[in-house]
């Protein structure tokens, strides 16, 4: 998908995931709907056969300074293939999560195509044999399950024929209620560096181009935080002089990211969330004091516990892999009596957002 997302209303259809139905435990901003339903199908509006192939880019939410607001799409992938079948629910699985996830209508790509073709009218699950390729590490800050709604809602919007589809708008909303906030749905559906915001009638999305130079390094540990449990460690109230301090370094972020990245260092320091999460992540936080102690511009991606450099150039993410994985030697890089190891990978910035296309019989791979 590509271009802001206006604010006009979810088309009728009723409200995805209610306020306190999120994924995350989070408490979305209450659904906009305008009281209608829309008109009722039943599944045979979308042919036996009928086959869409999915590609979502993972995300790094917050950015440091932007909680809830600011989200990066990442360039690592899950591929979905969703094939509608005469009946029931048959699951072909691999990669990360796959041996964990529900092979039943509870697997979250499920729950997200069933809350789009509900707001389109459609109640009744057709069908369907799914392929699932994860790329995206569980439970580690880079967006897994936004990605899994992205997904999900996406291949249903496409399965459906033209007329009944929702629109990019209608797609925000689903995607951020069932999320709970919109800071990695949006930059998996739209691509690039993404700042979102709630108005009172729902989540609006406004995509920058982020400056080429910008080198997104990140270090995996092998230890996992749901970030249900993350969330909950967040303050009610934090004192408005780091809420102003905040304001000004999200402000100077995305001038950085988007024209002047010798600023990414002031402008990715955070004051609303990663003090709070410290405990529940030792190493990371040991591994992000590290590396901000070095001047490099590393933030916790989303609520962790994957560290993310933001560095100004290839040669500065080269020292940040350099650093990372001297840092696997250290004994602050340890959990519960065992070393902590690190998969430190350099990504692009994904500029495309989800990738939906239409797949002929015999194509199928
Ligand atoms: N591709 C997927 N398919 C099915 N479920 C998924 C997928 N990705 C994530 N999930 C679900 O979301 C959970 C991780 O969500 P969360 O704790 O928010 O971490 P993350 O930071 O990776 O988004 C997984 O344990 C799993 O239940
Ligand atoms: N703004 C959210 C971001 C969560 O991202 P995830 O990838 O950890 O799910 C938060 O900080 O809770």
């Amino acid at each position: 998908m590509s271009g802001a997302t206006t604010g006009d209303a979810v088309p009728a259809g009723g409200a995805p995931a209610g306020a306190g139905a999120a994924v995350n435990g989070a408490t979305p901003v209450e659904p906009l709907v305008d009281g209608q339903s829309a008109a009722l199908h039943g599944p045979e509006v979308i042919p036996a056969g009928r086959t869409v192939r999915v590609t979502v880019p993972a995300s790094s939410g917050n950015v440091g300074p932007g909680y809830d607001c600011l989200g990066l799409a990442l360039g690592r992938y899950d591929r979905l293939t969703v094939t509608r079948t005469g009946s029931g629910l048959t699951f072909e699985l691999t990669g990360e999560g796959s041996d964990e996830v529900p092979r039943t209508a509870e697997h979250l790509v499920i729950r997200a195509m069933r809350t789009a073709w509900r707001a389109a009218g459609l109640l009744e699950l057709p069908g369907l044999h799914v392929v699932a390729e994860n790329r995206i590490p569980h439970s580690r800050g880079m967006g897994s399950s936004a990605s899994a709604i992205v997904a999900g809602v996406a291949a249903a919007n496409a399965l459906l024929p033209e007329e009944l589809r929702l629109d990019a708008n209608a797609l925000l909303q689903i995607c951020s209620q069932m999320e709970g906030h919109p800071d990695n749905v949006a930059p998996s559906l739209l691509g690039g560096l993404v700042i979102s915001y709630a108005a009172e009638d729902g989540y609006r999305s406004v995509p920058v181009r982020v400056h080429g130079e910008i080198r997104p390094v990140v270090a995996v540990p092998d230890y996992e935080v749901p970030t249900r449990l993350a969330r909950g460690l967040i303050p009610e109230a934090v004192p408005h002089r780091d809420a102003a301090a905040n304001s000004g370094r999200a402000a100077l972020l995305v001038h950085a990211a988007t024209a002047d990245p010798a600023q990414l260092f002031a402008g990715t320091a955070d004051l609303l969330h990663q003090q709070y999460r410290a405990g529940a992540m030792a190493p990371s936080a040991a591994l992000l004091a590290r590396l901000r102690g070095r001047g490099l511009p590393a933030i916790i991606s989303g609520a962790g516990p994957t560290v993310l450099v933001l560095a100004e150039d290839a040669e500065r993410a080269a020292l940040a892999a350099e650093e990372i994985r001297a840092f696997g030697e250290d004994p602050a890089s340890s959990l519960d009596g065992r070393r902590v190891t690190w998969a430190v990978e350099e990504l692009t910035v994904d500029a495309e957002g989800v990738i939906v296309e239409t797949v002929e019989s015999g194509e199928l791979s």
